[in-house]
């Protein structure tokens, strides 16, 4: 397993080491010790997900907020997606910095998002299966997210963003700066 670290403090690139022979291949998508051993972070995963999505789906820049906030290992079963981070931790020197990874059922790479990043994906193959671990359960009521084609993120998705296909409930998500304006205005009461 290589673990490397990124710009976003938390956020590791993960690449696990493949066995492959004649009958195809083998890898361990998530091991608690050498994770721990090279991240520090005693990360505890309670739900895995799995989506499937056709080409041009962009799904996100979703989060779960408080105390139901999610760290993710995030990973691409089959097909090919661009991967997205957003540190959203206002405390953070990398506050509304975003990165971007390729994701490949070939180079089998995984993104570790700690809690405080909005996350999404678009699809680049014509079908991709993805997959990911979190360490808090799902809680409807903490979900939110910020609008995937917010101008101040400058997100480049590297599609025609005339096909892309997003849900009813992603295209209505505030951006980045009405989301904090709200939270701000709702601290004042
Ligand atoms: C996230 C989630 C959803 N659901 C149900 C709720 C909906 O009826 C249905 C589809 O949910 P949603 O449209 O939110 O799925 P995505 O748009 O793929 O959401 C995910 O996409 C981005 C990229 C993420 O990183 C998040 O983890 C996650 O929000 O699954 C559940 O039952 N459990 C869950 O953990």
């Amino acid at each position: 397993m290589e673990i490397e670290k990124t710009e976003i403090e938390g956020c590791f690139v993960v690449t696990p080491k493949v066995f492959a022979d004649e009958r195809g291949q083998f890898f361990e998508s998530f091991h608690h010790e050498k994770f721990k051993n090279a991240t520090g972070l005693n990360v505890s995963f309670v739900q895995d997900n799995i989506s499937v999505s056709t080409k041009n789906v962009i799904r996100g820049l979703h989060f779960q907020k408080g105390e139901f906030a999610q760290a993710k290992l995030v990973q691409t079963i089959k097909g090919k997606v661009l991967d997205v981070v957003v540190d959203i931790r206002k405390e953070s020197p990398t506050f509304g910095k975003h990165l971007k990874f390729t994701l490949t059922e070939e180079n089998r790479k995984q993104v570790f998002m700690p809690k405080g990043i909005a996350h999404g994906f678009v699809v680049l193959s014509d079908e991709a299966v993805f997959s990911y671990k979190c360490d808090a359960y799902y809680h409807p009521s903490s979900e939110a997210g910020i609008f995937y084609a917010d101008e101040q993120l400058e997100i480049d998705w590297q599609i025609d963003m005339n096909d892309a296909i997003v849900s009813s409930k992603d295209q209505e998500l505030p951006t980045l700066k009405s989301y904090f304006d709200a939270i701000s205005i709702g601290d004042r009461g």
